[in-house]
């Protein structure tokens, strides 16, 4: 069997992939929707709270472009924390290797939105993943511009990236993140406090809390997420859009940090750079192969997504993927 990165000749052409999948994810479609224990749905916002938990989706975009879908694929969701993928790719685009002098590159084994580490580092967050990372680099993308400018080019950007312009922010999500995101200003304020945002806490937050509301479906997201598959080239146009170095570095922190103290558990039993949203959404990567979106809003105690996880490791055990 291929491992990530090797490839048999049937599968050169994806025809064999193609195949494997049509009729793998069905499968995993039905096999999720008899499970019982399907996670808590994230509650700090009414927008979110509402979710069914019994929607699950799934979106596998191979290296020839090639969609696959099963489930409520085409169905939109909150993407939350999986936006800092996009905002990060954007901020190294813009500050190159500048940026590590202000956000760390290591896990931070503690929850997503914890506050303890950011003052005993001296506001210098661990890593892009975690809140005050991600607020960081909102402060960045913000720049010199007004808010709503930086939110338009992070929309612009993933828009392009999917090749897709219906791709929105939701505006009710927004506005409950922006009404109620009390820790999240806690971070943005201790960092302020150590010189490492520039703009005012308030104004970051906007651009923050706009990007974690951008609505997509797993087969946009999967298609956004391509040009981590492909070294950085952009799926229609073949444009490089971005360093295939810098894709394998973002792919690492994905691995590394994208399921913040679940990192290491998601590692183990899926084995592919990946990074989740408390929306229950993941976009997995396998290099080389296949970018892979999973939604099931039930979260667990990690605030990852619980059935998305599990069926990420069942397709990649059954495919093979790992980069392993
Ligand atoms: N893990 C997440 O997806 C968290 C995103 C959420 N909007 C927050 O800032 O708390």
């Amino acid at each position: 069997m291929p491992h990530a990165g090797q490839h048999t000749d049937s599968d050169l052409a994806d025809g064999g992939l193609n195949a494997r999948l049509a009729g793998m994810l069905p499968d995993i479609v039905q096999q999720m929707a008899s499970r019982v224990e399907r996670g808590e749905v994230a509650r700090y916002i009414p927008p979110l709270a509402r979710i069914d938990p019994r929607k699950f989706g799934i979106a596998v975009v191979l290296r020839d472009n090639s969609v696959l879908v099963a489930g409520d694929a085409d169905e939109e969701f909150s993407i939350q924390s999986i936006s800092k993928v996009f905002s990060l790719t954007l901020a190294l685009g813009k500050k190159g290797d500048g940026l590590w002098s202000r956000v760390g590159r290591e896990p931070s084994g503690d929850a997503f939105n914890s506050i303890v580490l950011l003052e005993h580092e001296k506001g210098v967050p661990r890593n892009p993943f975690i809140n005050a990372g991600a607020i960081v680099i909102a402060d960045v993308l913000l720049a010199t511009h007004q808010p709503k400018e930086a939110i338009g080019e992070i929309l612009r950007f993933v828009q392009s990236l999917a090749d897709d312009d219906r791709i929105s922010v939701d505006r009710h999500v927004a506005q409950a993140e922006m009404a109620t995101g009390f820790a999240n200003a806690a971070l943005a304020n201790l960092l302020k406090a150590n010189g490492n945002l520039d703009n005012l806490p308030t104004h970051v937050l906007g651009v923050y809390h706009h990007q974690c509301a951008l609505s997509m479906s797993c087969r946009q997201l999967a298609r956004a997420g391509f040009f981590l598959t492909s070294g950085g080239r952009h799926p229609v146009t073949c444009r490089q859009v971005v360093a295939p170095e810098r894709t394998r570095r973002i792919s690492a922190l994905m691995m590394t940090c994208g399921h913040y103290d679940g990192s290491g558990d998601f590692a183990f039993r899926v084995g592919v750079p990946a990074k989740s949203g408390v929306g229950g959404g993941i976009l997995a990567i396998v290099p080389g192969i296949a970018s892979i979106a999973v939604w099931s809003p039930g979260l667990n105690q990690q605030g990852n997504s619980l059935l998305g996880t599990e069926a990420l490791e069942i397709l990649c055990r059954q495919m093979n993927w790992s980069v392993f």
